[in-house]
């Protein structure tokens, strides 16, 4: 793979106050990654400054190798070559479909124009619809159209602004399977802001957990979910049990729920262990070493928490158990995320 974007020590302050601070990060053509973190951690700030939307404070960036902001440099935004989807689609209410997709083709020859919006809307799966106004399209074909007309103009990066946020639930999951599919086919590099870790997991291959203007880390999905880098992108991304466990240089470390091996740890009495709850297991077992405190029935699954020996640990099943019945729980082996004590 070769860099589509690259981003370096990045500054955009707002009235003197840092938002996006001294931030980098690289894109390799042809990725689809994810800007996910809190409101308010520069989400929208960091898609609008790759834009070239916004003045910057400091930074580098670079296009296809090519160098759109420096020292005494930054190339307008319609020179970017950059494509941009917003959240409510932004289309043009007085045009067709057709009309809104031709509208990204300026300078492109009549027929050559007619040709490339065939092509995007059978790309869509609008074909037909060319003539039809926004108004007359459900959300979903009206962001279909968003991306038709983002994407007729082979732009270098595309950027979207929660682009599945406004599309109803039931349509979302497959909206966002299909719309994968399409940019992996078509080689598109995209660059896409969302509040959901279910949005960026379905659709990205990296994920950029952010917090208070800088990258805390930058991934796969598992890798960050499994062996995230701090406690912040651990809960960021999902739930966990944190045990206490104390190492002692001899390769074990010392837990409520036994001894566990560990490869490399500091020495220290106040360390936790992340443990996921899909590295436990559980069985109903008279004769276990936990009982089910809590029950969460989550339809497909179960959501369960099970005391032992006094620890507290989240864990999900497709049984049907009960409070206070008594399982034996079981934990997968996996490498030990270990944090300081909070
Ligand atoms: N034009 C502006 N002037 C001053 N401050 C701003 C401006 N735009 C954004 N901010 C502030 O900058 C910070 C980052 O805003 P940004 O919109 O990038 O966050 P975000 O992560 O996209 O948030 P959300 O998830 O809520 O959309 C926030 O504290 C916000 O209040």
């Amino acid at each position: 793979m070769s860099c589509a974007l690259t981003v370096s020590n990045l500054i955009c302050r707002y009235n003197g106050q840092a938002v996006l601070n001294d931030l980098s990060f690289r894109v390799e053509k042809g990725e689809i990654v994810c800007l996910l973190g809190a409101s308010g951690c520069g989400k929208t700030t960091l898609l609008k400054a790759i834009a070239g939307l916004l003045p910057l404070d400091g930074g580098e960036m670079m296009i296809n190798c090519r160098q759109i902001v420096g020292a005494s440099l930054n190339v307008p935004p319609e020179q970017r070559n950059i494509g941009m989807i917003f959240q409510d689609y932004a289309l043009f209410p007085h045009l067709t479909v057709a009309e809104n997709v031709a509208f990204g083709l300026k300078g492109w020859h009549k027929a050559a124009t007619n040709v490339r919006v065939k092509e995007m809307l059978a790309l869509v799966k609008l074909d037909g619809l060319d003539t039809r106004y926004p108004h007359q399209l459900s959300g979903g074909q009206q962001q279909r159209v968003a991306i038709a007309r983002a994407l007729a103009g082979k732009p270098d990066l595309l950027l979207l602004d929660e682009p599945f946020s406004n599309i109803d639930t039931q349509v979302r999951h497959s909206l966002i399977k299909e719309i994968r599919k399409i940019f992996k086919e078509q080689g598109v590099t995209a660059i896409f802001v969302t509040h959901s870790r279910e949005e960026a997991f379905a659709f990205a291959d990296k994920l950029a957990v952010m917090n208070k203007g800088v990258i805390e880390q930058y991934g796969g999905a598992t890798e960050l979910y499994y062996s995230p880098s701090s406690r912040f992108v651990a809960d960021f991304l999902g739930h966990g049990s944190y045990v206490p466990v104390s190492v002692n240089g001899d390769s074990k470390m010392y837990t409520p729920l036994g001894e566990w091996p560990v490869e490399q740890a500091a020495n220290g009495s106040d360390l936790e262990w992340l443990i996921r709850p899909q590295n436990l297991s559980i069985t109903p077992d008279d004769s276990g070493n936990g009982v089910v405190s809590d029950v969460q029935f989550m339809g497909d699954s179960c959501r369960y928490l099970v005391d032992v020996n006094g620890q507290s640990l989240m864990v999900y099943s497709n049984q049907l158990l009960d409070m206070g019945d008594k399982v034996r729980l079981d934990i997968r082996p996996h490498p030990p995320v270990l944090f300081e004590a909070s």
